[in-house]
């Protein structure tokens, strides 16, 4: 990659959720052209995007389509549900897929990524298997053992997933994996249960022509497998951030490319175990929008387009905390947001989705405390002020 790339590039982004919206600003801070793909009109991304396309992106005929139409420089995937085979196409052709189309094949599915890093790079993981009918379900599930975690292959922000107590309650995980698998594949993966002290993600910034470069460590909570607040730094020691970042280094290495990666660990008294990765900015690293000099989507860009980064600087502790939808609403209002940002040092994101469902995470609140107790504290009280209400549509 050229190290004095000419600017701008023309940039297509393949899933414009919030966390696309964010990294568009970044993209556009710098004079690029953006164009935002989801399968809604509208979208976060969309919103603050040079122009916005709404197709079926699981659609090998869509992507060629929009491909041919625009002719980006860069393919830049935002989510995991796309015909990654048609990226592998596209990348023979000479468009740049981020961070290469054969890493997204292989972090499309739950399976493949697990395989590459078990069985072909030998990372402790936890103990898994596979099922594709529910009599498989019950016979892997009697393997591992209880209690397990049941998920679909594909599917992601805990869509699907469940931890199973006993062997009575394996068909109704098999049911709402199955009811919440996105794409074409019906096949579930069971994986023991890791009692795990702290959980983390550590973003790991792969860049084409310097060293690889991370992040501090950040905590996360999780609820019915998907992220409620984050906290940075994640107060794990040198220890065993040196064998997380040991760890990532590997598996990036392995799919190559540029970009962030959001690698997620469960660490445990004494082990620091690898669970899955995400091959562009983590939803848990929103915290960096308030908590370093570049956040993980500035990073992604100056990594994809092979700017220098010279220098992390984590500004001390800080957190996030989420703000989700508690009831389906077709066109939204907020309220509470100037009580939650009368408080100092606390930010709110309000993602701009068009309409809610319940758990659906509509926004984010970001604080920086004198220590990360406060901070998350700061955060979800801030949080928890902002309140959705139905609005009569503005448009
Ligand atoms: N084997 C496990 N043992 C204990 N907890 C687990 C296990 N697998 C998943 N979890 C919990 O569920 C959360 C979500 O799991 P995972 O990251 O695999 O799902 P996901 O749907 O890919 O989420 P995301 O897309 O938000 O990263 C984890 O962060 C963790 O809190
Ligand atoms: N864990 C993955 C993750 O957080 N992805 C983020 O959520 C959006 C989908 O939101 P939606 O389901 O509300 O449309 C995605 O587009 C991405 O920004
Ligand atoms: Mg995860």
């Amino acid at each position: 990659m050229n190290s004095d790339m000419k600017l701008p590039q023309k940039l297509m982004l393949l899933g414009s959720g919030e966390l696309g919206k964010e990294f568009v600003i970044a993209a556009g801070r710098l004079g690029n052209y953006v164009i935002a793909v989801d399968r809604y009109d509208n979208a976060p991304a969309m919103q603050v995007a040079d122009c916005a396309e709404v197709i079926s992106m699981l659609s090998a005929d869509d992507l060629e389509r929009i491909v041919d139409k625009y002719q980006p420089d860069f393919i830049i995937p935002e989510i995991e549900a796309i015909r990654t085979e048609k990226l592998l196409e596209f990348e023979a052709r000479g468009i740049t897929v981020i961070p290469t189309a054969a890493a997204t094949n292989y972090t499309m599915n739950r399976d493949r990524i697990r395989e590459l890093a078990h069985q072909e790079l030998g990372i402790r993981t936890a103990k898994y298997g596979y099922a594709s009918t529910l009599e498989e379900l019950i016979a892997i599930s009697d393997e591992i053992g209880f209690p397990n975690v049941i998920k679909p292959v594909m599917s992601s922000s805990g869509k699907g997933q469940s931890v199973v107590k006993e062997k009575a309650e394996v068909e109704k995980a098999w049911n709402y994996a199955i009811a919440g698998s996105r794409g074409d594949t019906h096949k579930v993966i069971v994986e023991e249960f890791i009692n795990f002290e702290i959980e983390i993600t550590l973003l790991t910034i792969k860049q084409w022509n310097a060293p690889t470069i991370f992040c501090s460590p950040i905590g996360h909570r999780q609820e019915r497998g998907d992220y409620q607040e984050s906290w940075q730094p994640a107060g794990i020691s040198e220890q065993m951030t040196a064998q997380a970042q040991e760890i990532a280094k590997k598996v990036t290495d392995a799919l190559g490319g540029a970009g962030i990666f959001g690698v997620e660990f469960f660490i445990t008294k004494d082990e620091v175990i690898f669970s899955e990765l995400s091959p562009r900015p983590h939803d848990t690293g929103m915290v960096t929008l308030i908590s370093q000099n570049l956040n993980e989507f500035e990073l992604h860009l100056r990594a994809i387009l092979g700017l220098p980064i010279p220098h992390i600087e984590q500004l001390g502790p800080s957190a996030s905390a989420v703000i989700l939808a508690s009831e389906k609403l077709d066109a939204i209002a907020y309220i509470g947001v100037a009580e939650a940002l009368s408080e100092k040092d606390v930010d709110i994101r309000l993602f701009g989705k068009p309409t809610a469902h319940p758990y659906r995470r509509m926004g984010v609140a970001l604080a920086k405390g004198s220590n990360i107790q406060q901070a998350r504290e700061k955060a979800t009280t801030a949080a928890s002020k902002v309140k959705l209400t139905e609005e009569s549509k503005l448009c």
